[in-house]
């Protein structure tokens, strides 16, 4: 590979590594509220889904990623992958 590409590909891949650990520590941020919100939830006996906060997400994520040049489809899949996760560890936490 030629030297010059070889940089520019380090360079770019450095950045993603950067990106990848940010992405990692806000998702490890997430799931901490999260799941206090499930201890919430299930200490008041509310259901661990919320598809009328769900829809609202969805809606604001998506303009969100319009804005930033980012496919809307893939920001609402991305949600809808999170929150799936969520809404499990919520039913966890219920059954405890
Ligand atoms: O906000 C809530 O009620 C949550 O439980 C959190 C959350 C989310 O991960 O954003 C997860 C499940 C709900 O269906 C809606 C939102």
């Amino acid at each position: 590979m030629d030297e010059s590409v070889r940089a520019e590909l380090g360079r770019l891949r450095d950045s993603i590594d950067n990106i990848d650990a940010a992405v990692i520590h806000m998702l490890a941020e997430r799931f901490k509220a999260t799941q206090q919100v499930g201890h919430l939830k299930a200490a008041h006996k509310l259901p661990p889904a919320d598809p009328a906060r769900e829809a609202r997400q969805i809606a604001r994520l998506r303009e969100l990623a319009e804005n930033a040049k980012l496919d809307p489809a893939f920001a609402e899949k991305f949600l809808n992958f999170i929150v799936a996760e969520v809404i499990r560890h919520h039913e966890t936490i219920a059954r405890a």
